[in-house]
């Protein structure tokens, strides 16, 4: 897996983590990238969470580095821009040896917010939100779903991949006794307001937002808006782009 490394991963502050064992060199970075977290714009984090799922592959293939070449070719960025990203987190690349797969995956963790487990709730078990409750990607990066909602008599009661789908009349009682810290949204866009601002009531932290409208939301609350149709329009975008160009 490893390519000639780059000399400029190489740094004074490298050079005294290149002598500690990986796990404690782990905690340090995790530690420094917990502090850089608040400045880095929603495009690296967007790379980070690539770069990370990428090392959790070299990690099930028993690969113990990496270096900002291969990483960089993995997710399609340059060598320059993984290392920017990853020298926001703290300097933990080394010359000749690239960076500790470990390492990387405890510090991108800890910003991401994948060192810790998150409860999920899931509002609105349709064709979207059942695909998203069977989708077992979520658990392994620190996201338990522990309940789903829904006004319809004929799914509540239910139980989709373990979770136990609930009547919605009963949400914001429930939530108030278990606290979750994220919802996923994925009812009906006419719905979606209401629905969101129950969530807030019951102090949520952060909503995954699927439906097609603009959730304005207190400032302490998290909103993320998924919209495929939109992604759709930004590959035709470069699909058009690429052809005036041919
Ligand atoms: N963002 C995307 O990329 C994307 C893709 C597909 C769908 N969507 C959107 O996601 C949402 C769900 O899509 P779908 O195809 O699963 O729709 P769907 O009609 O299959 O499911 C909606 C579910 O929400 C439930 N619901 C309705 N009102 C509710 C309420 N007040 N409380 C609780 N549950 C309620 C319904 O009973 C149903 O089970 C829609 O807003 C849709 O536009 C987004």
């Amino acid at each position: 897996m490893m390519q000639p490394s780059n000399p400029s991963e190489e740094t004074p502050e490298t050079a005294a983590t290149s002598k500690t064992p990986a796990r404690s060199a782990a905690t340090s970075a995790a530690n420094s990238a917990a502090n850089s977290a608040a400045v880095l714009s929603g495009a690296s984090v967007g790379r980070l969470s690539l770069y990370y799922r990428e090392l959790h592959r070299l990690r099930d293939s028993e690969s113990t580095n990496v270096n900002s070449q291969e990483l960089g070719r993995l997710v399609d960025v340059s060598p320059a821009v993984v290392r920017r990203d990853l020298s926001a987190l703290g300097t933990i690349g080394r010359r000749g040896v690239g960076y500790e797969v470990e390492t990387l995956i405890e510090s991108i963790g800890q910003v991401l917010g994948s060192g810790k487990k998150w409860k999920v709730v899931l509002v609105g078990v349709g064709s979207l939100g059942d695909a998203l409750l069977r989708y077992r990607g979520f658990e392994r990066l620190g996201f338990r779903l522990v309940a789903a909602y829904d006004s319809d008599p004929r799914k509540i009661g239910a139980v989709v991949a373990d979770v136990p789908i609930y009547d919605a009349e009963t949400m914001e009682q429930s939530l108030r006794s278990e606290r979750p810290e994220l919802a996923i949204l994925a009812v009906p866009s006419e719905n979606a307001i209401e629905i969101a601002a129950t969530l807030v009531r019951c102090q949520i932290h952060g909503i995954l937002n699927f439906a097609p409208t603009t959730l304005k939301l207190p400032g302490n609350v998290a909103v993320v808006n998924v919209d495929l149709a939109s992604e759709l329009q930004r590959l035709v975008f470069a699909v058009q782009t690429q052809h005036q160009k041919t």
